[in-house]
């Protein structure tokens, strides 16, 4: 079984703020696992830092600090190309991941000869065919001679989605796959999705900040906030019995499509000046939480709220501490 372990992950840029210099901290101290044949979703406001994750696992960005591991089946670790096979991304704006000039057969070909998984032209001719039809983009030899502007956002995202299946990806990454295609479309979009991970197996890494759907199609969900994921567990159990007061805040505004947006993470906070080179200092959701503790001017370790429910928060530790 495949499977896909981040440990520790931190990540700090370098930012500029006027003459000063100082770092921010993106991702800090970020844990989980993507398992085979389940779907977890990253849920977090903008800013929060579920991108340079994603980029970080997919390998685009390095972490600061921590550990990816990719292990298959029989427990071996992947590296180098073979983790470039394994992890595959679907982006957020499907028409700026594809290439203007470059018909759908050339981005669909290009991964299959690129990892090697075709026996000449006829083979990959074939193969381009069946993974748009995977992706239900039929008729199939229309579609495979276009270019990207000859097809709609939702087509687009398909390609994007078989071009991702195409290198034999066992981890999809999707970071706001449908945020950017119409409403009517999403759906269709993320039920496609769910299929093939069904189909294959995949451990797919849903991104998103709209708790209904990552409900709806994550089996296990973190909540990221701050670059720190303060609550994790099954899907339905973090969503419809939120511990965390932030988690609790998300799940209150969801189900009101009027009030979806009024909870945004504040910018991660530039780290350095009086905290020391990298250190945040207590609950990065202190200053904003109703239930607030003097204790949670230190940092919360991850506490177990229920069954593989865990919350990192003091209102959930031992009492003595
Ligand atoms: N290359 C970079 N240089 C400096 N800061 C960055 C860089 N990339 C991201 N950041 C900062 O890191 C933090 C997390 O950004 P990130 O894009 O990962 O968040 P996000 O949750 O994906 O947000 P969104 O949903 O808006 O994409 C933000 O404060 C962002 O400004």
């Amino acid at each position: 079984m495949t499977e896909l372990a981040v440990r520790d992950l931190v990540k700090d840029f370098r930012i500029r703020d006027g003459v000063r210099r100082s770092r921010l901290r993106a991702v800090d101290d970020v844990s989980f696992t993507l398992t085979a044949g389940r779907t977890t979703a990253l849920v977090g406001e903008s800013g929060s830092g579920k991108s340079t994750i994603a980029r970080m696992v997919a390998r685009l960005e390095s972490p600061t600090s921590g550990r990816i591991v990719v292990s298959t089946d029989d427990g071996t670790e992947v590296s180098g190309r073979t983790y470039r096979d394994h992890v595959q991304m679907v982006f957020q704006d499907p028409f700026a991941s594809l290439n203007p000039f470059h018909t759908v057969e050339h981005h669909l070909a290009r991964p299959l000869l690129l990892h090697g998984r075709t026996r000449g032209r006829e083979d990959t001719w074939r193969q381009v065919l069946h993974l748009l039809e995977r992706v239900n983009l039929t008729p199939a030899e229309e579609i495979a001679r276009r270019r990207p502007h000859e097809l709609s956002g939702g087509q687009r995202q398909r390609v994007a989605i078989a071009r991702a299946l195409a290198p034999g990806a066992k981890v999809v990454i999707a970071d706001e796959p449908v945020s950017m295609l119409d409403v009517s479309i999403r759906l269709g979009v993320l039920n496609l999705l769910g299929r093939l991970q069904r189909e294959d197996r995949l451990a797919v890494l849903y991104i998103t900040h709209d708790l209904a759907t990552a409900r709806h199609f994550a089996d296990d969900v973190a909540v990221l906030y701050r670059g720190r994921i303060v609550e994790r567990g099954p899907a339905s159990e973090v969503i419809l019995r939120p511990k965390h007061p932030y988690t609790q805040l998300l799940a209150a505004a969801a189900p009101d499509p009027d009030k979806r947006g009024t909870v945004v993470a504040e910018p991660a906070d530039p780290v350095g000046g009086g905290l020391g080179p990298g250190v945040h200092s207590g609950c990065t959701f202190r200053d904003r939480c109703r239930l607030a503790l003097d204790v949670c001017a230190t940092t919360p370790v991850e506490e177990k709220v229920g069954d593989a429910h865990f919350a990192r928060c003091w209102l959930y530790g031992p009492k003595d501490r």
